[in-house]
This record gives C-alpha cells, sequence and structure tokens, in this order.
C-alpha cells in the first residue's frame, strides 16, 4: 500500500512519465485487440528478419515441401522476403481451396520475368481472375482446346506416325525414348500453333522457348524485397528485353502471313480454305484497338497482337513438356514393372491384334493402358506444385491467409499421401480397374494433377489424346528392353524439379518391331 502511494506521488510529480505509461498501455491495448482479431499464420520454420524463409529457397521443391509438412503439418507457412508462401499438402486442405473457396484463390501469381515475358499478362495462364481471364479461357476452351478439335489435327496423327518410323528405323538399337517424345510433342504443338507450313523456323523457336523457360525460373531479388530490385536489376532486364524481342520477331512475321493468308481467302471468298491453325483461330478475335483494359464484354471480345502471342507462349509452355514428361514416365514405369508392361502389350495384341495399325478408336477398349497412364500421373505428376495467390484476405482451417499469398498446391505429395493411397510408393495400374477409384477429372482431391475448380488445366483432354495415343502406339508397335543387360530394378527414377518434373535421367530402351504388317 506505501509503496503504490508512493508510486502515485512519484507519476504526480513527474508527467512525462505518466505519458508514457498511458502510451504504454494504449499499445498494449492495440497488440492485445489485433492479436485476439487477426489469425496466425500457419505453423512454419522460423525465418530471420527482412527476409523471412529465403535461404530455404532449396527446400521449395515438391519433394522438399512434402518433407517440410511431415514436420509442421498439411498447410504450411513461409515467409519469403515480403511475400506469404502456404504450402498445401493434403486432399482435404486442396479441396477446401480449390473447390469451397476456389473463388478466393483463383489469381495465378507471377514474378517480375513471368509478368513482362507475358506481355504483362496478357495471356490466360497468368491472367489475374477476373472478367478479361474468363473471357481468354472461354476462346481458348472454344477455339483451341476441344477433344474434337484435337482429333481433327492431323499433326498429332502424322507425328506419331512420324516417331513411329523413327523407332523403326532404329529397331535393335538403343533410342533415348526422353528425347524422341519431347521433340514429338514440340512437333505436335509447334505444328498445332502456326500450322505444317512453317515447320522450318522450329530451331529458333526452341531457342526463344528455352531461354524464357529460364528466365521465368531465374533468382531475382525483386520478385521478394521489391526495394532491393536494383542490385541486379539492369543485366536482368536487358535479358527480358532481348527475349521479348526475339519472340515478337518470330510470331509477328507468322501473324503477318497468317492475316495476308485470311484476307487472300475472304476476298476470294473461299470457305473451304485449308486447315486452320492455333494463330488462324486467335487472329479471327484480331483487333487494332482492342485492349486488355476497359473492353465491353457486349461489344465482343478482342485480341490484341500481345494477347495472341502470349496465349501463343501458353500453349507451348502447357502442352509441351508436360505431355512429353508423362509420356517418358509412363513408358519408365513399364519398363520398370515387366508384369505390368506385359499385361498392356497383350491387351494391345487382343484388343487390336498384330496384323493392322492402331487407330484412335481402339483407345477406348485399352482399359489397361488407360490404368498405367493414370497411375503414371499419379506417381510423377508433370506439374507437381499447382500455384495459386490469394485473390482478398481469407481463412483456412483457422489460419490467416492474407490478400496476394502465393498458395502452392503440392499436387505431388498428395498423390502420395498414405491416408488417401493403400502402397501409395508403388505402381500399381490395377488400382484404377475399380469403377469406384478416383479419377482425374477435379473432384477427387487426392489425384490432382491437371489440378481442380476455375484454373484447372484447359488442356487435358487434348493433352490426354497425344499421350494416349503416344503409349499405345509405342507399345504396340515394338516390344521394349533395357539397353546392355540392364535389370528393370536399376532404373534411375529420380526426378528433376523445373517448370515440370521430368526425369532425371532420361529413358534409354531397345526397341524390337512386333507387327506381323509394314509400318
Ligand atoms: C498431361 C498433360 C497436362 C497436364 C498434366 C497439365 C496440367 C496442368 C495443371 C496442373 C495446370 C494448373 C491447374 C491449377 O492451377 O489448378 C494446368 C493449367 C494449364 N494448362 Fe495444362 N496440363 C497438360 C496439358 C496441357 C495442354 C496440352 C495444354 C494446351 C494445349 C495445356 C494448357 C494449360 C493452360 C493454358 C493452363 C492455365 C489455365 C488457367 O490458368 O486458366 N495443358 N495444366
Amino acid at each position: 500500500m506505501e509503496l503504490l502511494h508512493q508510486a502515485l506521488q512519484s507519476l504526480q510529480s513527474s508527467p512525462m512519465l505518466l505519458i508514457l505509461l498511458l502510451l504504454l498501455l494504449i499499445i498494449s491495448f492495440i497488440f492485445l485487440f489485433n492479436s485476439r482479431r487477426k489469425l496466425p499464420y500457419p505453423p512454419g520454420p522460423k525465418g530471420w528478419p527482412i527476409i523471412g524463409n529465403m535461404l530455404m529457397t532449396d527446400q521449395l521443391t515438391h519433394r522438399g515441401l512434402a518433407h517440410l509438412a511431415k514436420q509442421y503439418g498439411g498447410l504450411l507457412h513461409l515467409q519469403m522476403g515480403v511475400i506469404h508462401v502456404m504450402a498445401v499438402s493434403t486432399p482435404d486442405m486442396a479441396r477446401e481451396i480449390l473447390q469451397s473457396q476456389d473463388s478466393s484463390f483463383a489469381n495465378r501469381p507471377a514474378n517480375v520475368a513471368i509478368s513482362y515475358l507475358t506481355y504483362d499478362r496478357a495471356d490466360m495462364a497468368f491472367a489475374n481472375y477476373g472478367p478479361f481471364w474468363r473471357r481468354m479461357r472461354k476462346i481458348c476452351v472454344i477455339n483451341l482446346f476441344s477433344r474434337k478439335r484435337a482429333e481433327s489435327w492431323a499433326s498429332v496423327r502424322e507425328e506419331v506416325d512420324e516417331m513411329v518410323q523413327t523407332v523403326a528405323g532404329k529397331a535393335g538399337s538403343p533410342v533415348n525414348i526422353g528425347q524422341l517424345v519431347f521433340a514429338l510433342t514440340r512437333n505436335i504443338t509447334y505444328r498445332a500453333a502456326f500450322g505444317s507450313s512453317s515447320h522450318e523456323g522450329q530451331g529458333e523457336f526452341v531457342h526463344i522457348l528455352q531461354e524464357f523457360s529460364k528466365l521465368f525460373g531465374a533468382f531475382n531479388m525483386q520478385d521478394f524485397l521489391p526495394w532491393l530490385g536494383w542490385v541486379h536489376a539492369q543485366g536482368f532486364q536487358d535479358r527480358m528485353a532481348r527475349a521479348r524481342k526475339s519472340l515478337d520477331v518470330f510470331i509477328d512475321k507468322i501473324i503477318d502471313d497468317h492475316m495476308s493468308k485470311r484476307k487472300a481467302n475472304m476476298e476470294k471468298d473461299d470457305s473451304e480454305a485449308a486447315d486452320t491453325d492455333m494463330v488462324d483461330e486467335l487472329i479471327a478475335y484480331f483487333s487494332d484497338d482492342a485492349g486488355k483494359e476497359g473492353d465491353d464484354p457486349n461489344s465482343g471480345f478482342k485480341l490484341t497482337r500481345d494477347n495472341i502471342k502470349a496465349l501463343i507462349m501458353d500453349v507451348m509452355f502447357g502442352g509441351t513438356e508436360t505431355v512429353a514428361s508423362v509420356i517418358e514416365w509412363t513408358m519408365a514405369e513399364l519398363m520398370k514393372s515387366p508384369e505390368d508392361l506385359k499385361r498392356v502389350q497383350q491387351e494391345l495384341t487382343d484388343v487390336v491384334g498384330l496384323n493392322r495399325r492402331l487407330q484412335e478408336t481402339d483407345l477406348e477398349n485399352l482399359t489397361y493402358l488407360k490404368c498405367a497412364v493414370k497411375e503414371s500421373l499419379r506417381l510423377h505428376p508433370p506439374i507437381p506444385l499447382l500455384l495459386h495467390e490469394t485473390v482478398e484476405d481469407t481463412s483456412v482451417a483457422g489460419y490467416s491467409f492474407p490478400a496476394g499469398s502465393r498458395v502452392w498446391i503440392n499436387a505431388w505429395a498428395i498423390a502420395r499421401d498414405p491416408t488417401a493411397w493403400d502402397e501409395p510408393e508403388t505402381f500399381k495400374p490395377s488400382r484404377f480397374l475399380e469403377d469406384s477409384s478416383p479419377d482425374f477429372k477435379g473432384s477427387n482431391f487426392e489425384f490432382i494433377p491437371f489440378g481442380s475448380g476455375r484454373r484447372s488445366c484447359p488442356g487435358m483432354a487434348l493433352g490426354l489424346y497425344g499421350l494416349e495415343m503416344a503409349v499405345a502406339h509405342l507399345l504396340h508397335c515394338f516390344a521394349w528392353e533395357l539397353p546392355g543387360g540392364m535389370k528393370p530394378s536399376e532404373l534411375d527414377m529420380n526426378d528433376v524439379f523445373g517448370l515440370t518434373a521430368p526425369k532425371a535421367v532420361q529413358l534409354v530402351a531397345v526397341p524390337t518391331y512386333r507387327l506381323n504388317c509394314p509400318l
């Protein structure tokens, strides 16, 4: 009592002390109020001041994040400079994000390089969720990505045929299947985009794609600490400008050629003009004064040149490595599992026979082959991390997800979740024979190789078509053996993490022709 009395007296004699005390009280009150009101972030490893967890960048792969999830749980928070990254590793959390709260998570994150190289997100894959993205997606789904459209592409059939001829020419010697199928899917998308006559510039275009791919994945301080952007901004900026310029020169010429052809056809009133490619489809929407912003949805959506270029790049990036990687992984898993390989080839013999070549209509009867492709998509989803961004402040499972948080859904880890899958690490195509087995269309959240919800893959039907055609032809026409007496158990099944997750060591195998008819 005595002590309290003395303290009050000293406060009365020192107004500064009184003010300080009051301030302290107010700050504590605000802090207490806020911490009660604000939800915490999900658990995660402790970071450093300012840089947060930026020293952990090498762990930000599907495998690294799956490992961290074992320690911190299915929802994990990392602070990368100013950016919140939330990693999602369970089917239930994926459902919450991609289904229950889909619209709050429907933005796509883009770093500085991606924004610049997509002409300020003038494409579909990196456009923010909203009316522009919706209209772009509609144009693509109707005009570019339908399965009907895929089947009308001579390019898939012809390119698969060319691949089979190449393999036949190497019968008895080792064939690098990784290289073979990557060339196949590049040829398919290139022809689908630009038309068959423009095959010749493909080498140059591949170089442009490779440089884009390096820039997309390059570490840039500006992405995490924007105020440190000046550190190496100039060199990086110059490199990006050169890359975009080379794309401009390359595609502008193709667009000009297509426009002249279209004009000539219209003048001749030639409605029976030859097969259209993607550029033809897109320039039908072209308008000189179309703009990304402020386009009146009722006046019909128009595309700029930048939109067309950026969309073509979406198709190139979305449809080439993804499909090639699944073909290679399916072949590798089957080579590693001789029993399953035998079963797939027996099915091909039973359904198609050995006296004729396989046709598209046979695909629907190749049940076990489809199961093998599915199982390969489960173990090796080519896009192992689905990259989303929160549109607005939101919360999941009692944790705060501020607007602009990066949300990485680990499709790879989810498809190996032991609570969802029996023997999750084993290649077992037969698990998909049951009618009740999960499908990848997007409503079984333990199996989302194509994503789910608004931002799910619009090229799924197209991708599956090329993928099934390639695997079916390679296995129908040829028997395969590993080179140099290698045992199936010795096959290297490691992956590398990049834009996709292909095999670290490309698959090499020796083909023997197995049909009774000539090719
Ligand atoms: C096996 C083949 C393929 C797989 C596994 C695959 C997988 C995916 C995945 C996981 C996403 C992101 C989904 C999400 O964020 O929730 C995606 C998006 C996308 N894919 Fe595919 N894809 C494949 C083939 C294709 C093909 C052939 C094309 C085009 C010809 C394509 C074009 C796209 C585009 C444009 C997007 C972005 C969609 C948007 O943001 O609205 N994909 N794909």
